[in-house]
């Protein structure tokens, strides 16, 4: 089974590891002193007093690498659209895309049915790039819970989980999703084959939509977000929101809003990765976790008073940081110091 992971940072390395240790021909694709160390010394793993170091083909140059059976994007959101040309010599007449990408991924209203069957979102495919570029037929959505985190170049150190869930956009249980799901197991990772991936892809984005620019915001860590009341309320009344909206798209929601905030509150002093990305200076998922519900709210004519706030907010925060650029504006250009 040939797996190219397109983008090996934290999660895409940690998917790597395990899936070269269940004996598939993985190769990464990385970039910069990431790239370097892992070519020179292998990737290392580290989870609890464990280290584990394996030796996948790592490169910059997809087309050295020829058609796959899977692509993995393990990007952040915002570079996906850009490198929709790179990935093309990856791509055979059977090669599935796997989004291990937080937010709503460029193919959800493919095979969704109902009023926008086939619509592509502005907020995190500018222009159709993936849709157009990948073909829709090709995803296969997956679901990122664990936590992991680059900690210098070539090193991966996880911090809790080993669940990625997947599923197809038409909920079948395909041969494809099945054997992807087989070899992740085989490395020890939980792949569960779901027949409801947006359910889940919600319930994710539930947490993320307004934890993640809330924290931005106020630098606080998930448990102060959740347990002062004011900014509890604040994400009550976001989640609420896009809830309205899942719904009115055909979402089940399987706990309820306040179950949602206390797990995330359980997770204790953590920053969340928008704001980690601020404090380091690096691009914010502002639009595939936030503008994309806002763009679904208006298709489903759905008010949302509490998310454009937040929005404008962080947007702000992240254009002043020199971090982010709203959809349809040139590329910010990454700012020589972090932001403060
Ligand atoms: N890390 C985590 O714990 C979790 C992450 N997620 C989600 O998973 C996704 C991936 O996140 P994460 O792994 O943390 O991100 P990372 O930034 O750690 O990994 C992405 C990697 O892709 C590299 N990259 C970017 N553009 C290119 C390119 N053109 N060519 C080659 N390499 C490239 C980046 O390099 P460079 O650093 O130089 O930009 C980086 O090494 C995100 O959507 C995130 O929200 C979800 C749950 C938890
Ligand atoms: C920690 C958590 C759950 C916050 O929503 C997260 O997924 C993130 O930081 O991106």
């Amino acid at each position: 089974m040939k797996i190219c992971i397109f983008g090996s940072g934290a999660i895409g390395g940690y998917l790597g590891v395990r899936l070269h240790q269940a004996g598939a021909d993985v190769s990464l694709v990385a970039r910069g002193a990431h790239l370097t160390a892992m070519r020179q010394n292998g990737v290392k793993l580290i989870v609890g007093e464990e280290e584990t170091v394996v030796h996948p083909r790592c490169t910059d140059n997809a087309a050295e690498l020829g058609p796959q059976d899977y692509v993995i994007i393990g990007l952040k959101a915002h570079s996906v659209p850009s490198v929709v040309p790179a990935i093309q010599p990856l791509l055979g007449k059977d090669t599935a895309v796997v989004t291990a990408v937080n937010g709503i991924p460029y193919w959800y209203f493919y095979k969704n049915g109902g009023d926008f069957e086939g619509r592509v979102l502005d907020s995190v495919d500018p222009g159709g790039a993936q849709w157009n570029g990948f073909g829709p037929e090709r995803a296969i959505g997956c679901v990122v819970y664990p936590a992991t985190e680059v900690v210098e170049p070539g090193v991966i150190q996880h911090i809790y989980g080993d669940k990625f869930s997947l599923g197809e956009p038409d909920g079948t249980q395909s041969d494809r999703v099945k054997a992807l799901s087989a070899a992740m197991e085989a490395g020890g990772l939980r792949a569960p084959v779901l027949d409801r991936i947006r359910d889940e892809i919600w319930l994710k984005l539930w947490g993320n939509l307004c934890f993640n620019p809330i924290s931005a915001l106020t630098h606080a860590t998930l448990d102060v977000i959740c347990s002062d009341p004011e900014t509890r309320a604040v994400a009550k009344a976001m989640m609420l929101e896009a809830k309205e909206i899942g719904d009115r798209l055909g979402v089940h929601f399987r706990v309820d809003v306040e179950r949602r905030i206390n797990g995330a509150g359980a997770v204790g002093a953590h920053k969340t990765s928008m704001l980690q990305d601020l404090e380091r200076g690096r691009p914010m998922e502002i639009d595939a976790l936030l503008s994309v519900v806002q763009e679904m709210g208006r298709m489903v004519g759905v008010d949302t008073p509490t998310i454009d706030v937040v929005l404008a907010l962080v947007r702000q925060r992240g254009e002043v940081a020199g971090i982010y650029s709203r959809p349809g504006v040139k590329e910010a250009a990454a700012p020589a110091v972090a932001a403060q």
